[in-house]
C-alpha cells in the first residue's frame, strides 16, 4: 500500500508568550491510500487541529506533513490551493452552501474554478453523484427547502466532484438525526470501499465503529489507536463496545 499522508513530529502552537498553547505535541503518523480512519478524543484534545494540519488547511509550527508525495510546507499558496481542490474533499458538520443558487449550482461551484474542465462534463459528473447519494431530481431545488440530510448529501457530492484521493470529514453526521446520520455514514463507507481514503473526526462511537482504524487523541497526542476489520454490516454492537472500552480506559 502507498502512503498518502505522512506527519513527522508535528507540533502546532497557537498564541504567543503567556497566551501560547501547544495543541499538537509531536505527532507522527502515516495514513495509507485507501484507509478508513476516525479521530476520536475529548473536546479540545486537538482533533480538528490535526485534521487541519494534515489537509494543509493550517500550517504546523514544527515538523512536516507530506500529502501524496508533496511536502505541504514547500508548496506555494496556489500550489497548495490546487492540491486541496483536486486531491482533497471536505465534508463539514453543516455544508456551507449558498442560499441564492440552486443545489446543482452549489455542487459544481468549486469545480467550475478549474478552467480546464467543461461545464457539461462537470454537470454530468455532479448528476451521477446526486444519483449515487440519493438526491437526483433536486438539481433546481432552493437549498432553503432541503432537509439536513439532503444538504449533507449535496455537500458530499461537492466534495467528490474532483475525484479526491482523500475525503476529510469533521463531524459529518454531527448535525443529523440518527436515521440521516446512518444513511450518510453508509454513503461515506461506500466512498471508502470504492478506494478513496477517508478520515473523520467524530465524537460518536457508532461512527468510529464503522471505520477500520481509530486514533484516540488526548491532550494533543495520539494516546493509542485501534484497528478493526472492514465493516460488513455485522457485529456493530461488538465494534461499538470495543471503541467505548478504550474511550473509558482513556477517560474520554
Ligand atoms: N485558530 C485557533 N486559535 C487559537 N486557538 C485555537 C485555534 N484553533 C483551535 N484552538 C485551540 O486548540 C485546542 C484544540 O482545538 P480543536 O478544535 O483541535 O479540538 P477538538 O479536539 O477538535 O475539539 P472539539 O471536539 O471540541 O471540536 C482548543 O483549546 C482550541 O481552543
Amino acid at each position: 500500500m502507498k502512503n498518502i499522508i505522512t506527519a513527522q513530529n508535528i507540533i502546532k502552537k497557537f498564541g504567543v508568550g503567556d497566551e501560547e498553547q501547544v495543541v499538537l505535541r509531536d505527532i507522527s503518523l502515516t495514513i495509507q491510500a485507501g484507509e478508513f480512519v476516525a479521530i476520536m478524543g475529548p473536546s479540545g484534545s486537538g482533533k480538528s487541529t490535526l485534521m487541519h494540519a494534515l489537509s494543509g488547511m493550517d500550517k504546523v509550527t514544527e515538523g512536516q506533513v507530506t500529502f501524496d508525495g508533496k511536502v505541504l510546507a514547500l508548496l506555494k499558496e496556489n500550489e497548495l490551493a490546487d492540491l486541496r481542490r483536486n486531491k482533497m474533499g471536505f465534508i463539514f458538520q453543516q455544508p456551507t452552501l449558498l442560499k441564492n443558487i440552486n443545489v446543482l449550482d452549489n455542487i459544481i461551484l468549486p469545480a467550475m474554478r478549474d478552467k480546464r474542465k467543461h461545464r457539461s462534463t462537470i454537470i454530468k459528473k455532479a448528476q451521477e453523484l446526486m444519483e449515487r447519494t440519493g438526491i437526483s431530481g433536486l438539481e433546481k431545488r432552493d437549498i432553503t427547502q432541503m432537509s439536513g440530510g439532503q444538504l449533507q448529501r449535496a455537500g458530499i457530492c461537492r466534495a467528490l466532484l474532483s475525484n479526491p484521493k482523500v475525503i476529510f470529514g469533521d463531524e459529518p453526521t454531527g448535525a443529523l438525526n440518527s436515521k440521516s446520520a446512518k444513511e450518510i455514514m453508509n454513503i461515506i463507507t461506500q466512498i471508502n470501499q470504492n478506494g478513496t481514503t477517508v478520515m473523520l473526526v467524530t465524537h460518536d462511537a457508532q461512527v468510529a465503529a464503522k471505520t477500520e482504524r481509530i486514533l484516540f487523541m488526548r491532550d494533543g497526542q495520539i494516546a493509542t489507536e485501534m484497528t478493526l476489520p472492514r465493516y460488513n454490516g455485522q457485529d456493530l454492537h461488538e465494534r461499538i463496545d470495543k471503541v467505548t472500552a478504550i474511550m473509558k480506559e482513556l477517560g474520554i
